[in-house]
């Protein structure tokens, strides 16, 4: 039965991002029974239906029954996936792909000309509901498929739309792999502080409530995030020996590379890939 609130709503790939979603999805109230998943490894999905009360299908059925199918495996599998699906698509659903750098001209020569494609980058915190999204539809969306794509991954977090699909590689380098980096900082300063002689029990608490601590007020407060860096930093002081010593190290530069590195990577995967 149509719900516009709650389509009908497959995964195809269970793994690590699709549990992400639908984790943060259940949790914010999406009902479990308008939602299923196929994925080649059995013993997960079954987990994965255990932990949330989703449905499970094959590819096919899953598919067949959707009004959006979230196209969850992969780069390197997406075509022989999307493929081997196109005869289970006849009803038209949305598809949503979360592939990092597949783009949207490979996908539609895959799953047909005529298919509503959104093309999502999203990101893990969705399974605490602050994930953050970027969003490209193409010319078959309807408002109302696009509506739909949006309050789907708004249930989980922030929604960004980008009307240039190839700044889909920038959200990638900022907000799809940025967790990664995030986490990165956080095993560093947690050896660090291992290593000036705090237990690691210690260190990591103090880690991560910093990381909640400073998130939380760079969210919500009406100044940037420059000028909070620089109430921090009293003249002459602690912190200002920290940022000093990073600002040596090139850490700024470090980010530019990193991140495109990230981006070059996601339009080489959509050259490599995407035939
Ligand atoms: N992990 C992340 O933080 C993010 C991942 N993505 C994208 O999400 C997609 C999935 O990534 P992850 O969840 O990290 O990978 P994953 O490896 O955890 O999940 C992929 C799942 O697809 C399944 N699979 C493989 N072949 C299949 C087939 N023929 N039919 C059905 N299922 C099949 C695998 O068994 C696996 O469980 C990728 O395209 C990635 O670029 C996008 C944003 C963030
Ligand atoms: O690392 C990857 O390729 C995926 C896409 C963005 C985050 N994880």
């Amino acid at each position: 039965m149509s719900n516009t609130q709650h389509p009908q709503l497959a995964f195809i790939g269970a793994g690590n991002m699709a549990r992400s979603i639908i984790g943060g999805l259940v949790q914010e109230g999406y009902p479990a029974e308008r939602i299923r998943a196929s994925d080649l490894n059995h013993d997960a999905l079954e987990q994965l239906s255990r932990d949330f009360g989703i449905g499970t299908g094959d590819n096919a059925a899953v598919a067949e029954w959707a009004e959006v199918v979230v196209l969850a495996v992969k780069p390197q599998v997406m075509k022989t996936v999307t493929e081997a699906l196109r005869p289970s698509l006849a009803h038209h659903p949305l598809l949503i792909s979360i592939a990092a750098g597949i783009d949207g001209a490979s996908l539609s020569r895959w799953l047909g000309e005529d298919q509503a494609i959104v093309r999502c980058m999203p990101n893990t915190p969705a399974l605490v509901k602050t994930g953050a999204s970027g969003l490209h539809a193409n010319r078959h969306t309807s408002g109302a498929q696009r509506e739909q794509a949006e309050q789907i991954m708004g249930a989980v977090g922030t929604v960004q739309w980008l009307d240039d699909e190839p700044l889909m590689d920038a959200v990638t380098a900022v907000s799809g792999s940025g967790p990664a980096y995030f986490f990165l900082v956080m095993e560093a300063m947690i050896d660090a502080g291992v290593q000036q002689g705090l237990t690691r029990e210690a260190a990591t608490e103090l880690t991560l409530q910093t990381a909640l601590g400073a998130a939380t007020l760079a969210r919500t407060s009406d100044v940037g995030v420059d000028e909070l860096r620089r109430r921090v930093m009293s003249p002459g002081g602690t912190t200002e020996a920290a940022i000093e010593s990073f600002e040596r190290d090139g850490l700024r530069d470090t980010f530019q590379r990193a991140m495109t590195a990230c981006a070059e990577r996601s339009v080489s995967l959509a050259k490599a890939l995407g035939q």
